[in-house]
């Protein structure tokens, strides 16, 4: 975090931090609303997380990754009011056919139509978290795989939009602002990142973010692509840069 920091601040910008470490894990630095760069250039959007599986990097396992996101200033949905989201998140030949409201099984079963596969031939990538033990066990009972992760979700869900990976689809909660740079990191185009508050917000409920933004229940079930998370034309680095970290933090 401390590099990424000190980076941005040698940059010719004045940015914004709108979905960053969060109140979440308590980070110090890189906080929503945080003010970055030199102060001089154009004003811009930043959505960064120096490092998605800090207990990964840690540990000296694989998939944690550093990643930031750029956009034009005041373009950027800022999400940061609500810690968590439900997510789905598979790849192109798939995207159009799922939905979050669905029951997982039938979620499988149009994943695995869709990819002309039988729903045992899919691997479901979930994190290792005790609220999804029912998750683990529906998808289990529907006869596909899964394959359950430490940490780092963004590596997840690349992994089940990407061919060749061996992973079909992402499901289960995690941290909001992982979820909101994934548009900008889903390759090819057309995969699919759909994600809901977390817990669901009924119409009444109302949170603030620190950057002043209001979210309530009545706030869209989230069907991610860069347009929403990025509402400017054209994001000024259209596709994040993204670095994988293996074992230790590299700097962007
Ligand atoms: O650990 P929690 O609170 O269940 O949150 C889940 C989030 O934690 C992570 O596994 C790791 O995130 P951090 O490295 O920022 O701690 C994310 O990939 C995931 O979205």
């Amino acid at each position: 975090m401390d590099a990424m920091r000190y980076r941005l601040s040698s940059v010719n910008f004045n940015g914004t931090v709108v979905i960053g470490e969060g109140e979440k894990d308590k980070a110090p630095m890189l906080f929503n609303g945080e003010v970055v760069g030199d102060g001089t250039g154009p004003n811009l959007d930043i959505a960064v997380d120096p490092i998605d599986g800090t207990r990964l990097t840690a540990l000296g396992m694989n998939n944690a990754l550093s990643v930031i996101a750029v956009a034009d200033g005041g373009s950027m949905f800022d999400p940061s009011a609500v810690f968590y989201m439900e997510k789905l998140v598979t790849g192109p030949e798939a995207a159009d056919f799922v939905d979050l409201r669905l029951p997982v099984k039938q979620n499988l079963h149009l994943v695995a139509k869709a990819k002309g596969k039988k729903i045992n031939e899919l691997t479901v990538c979930v994190l290792d978290r005790p609220r999804h033990a029912k998750l683990i066990e529906e998808i289990r009972a529907c006869g596909a795989r899964t394959r359950i992760i430490l940490d780092g979700d963004v590596a997840g869900a690349i992994a089940a939009c990407r061919e060749g990976t061996g992973v079909d689809v992402m499901l289960g909660t995690g941290g909001t602002p992982k979820v909101l740079l994934l548009p900008a990191l889903l390759k090819p185009p057309g995969a699919l990142s759909r994600a809901a508050w977390h817990p669901p917000m009924t119409p009444s409920v109302r949170r603030r973010s620190p950057l002043g933004t209001t979210l309530t229940g009545s706030s869209p079930l989230m069907i991610w692509s860069p347009a929403i998370t990025v509402s400017s034309p054209q994001p000024v680095l259209p596709t994040a840069s993204c670095c994988a970290v293996y074992g230790t933090a590299r700097t962007l």
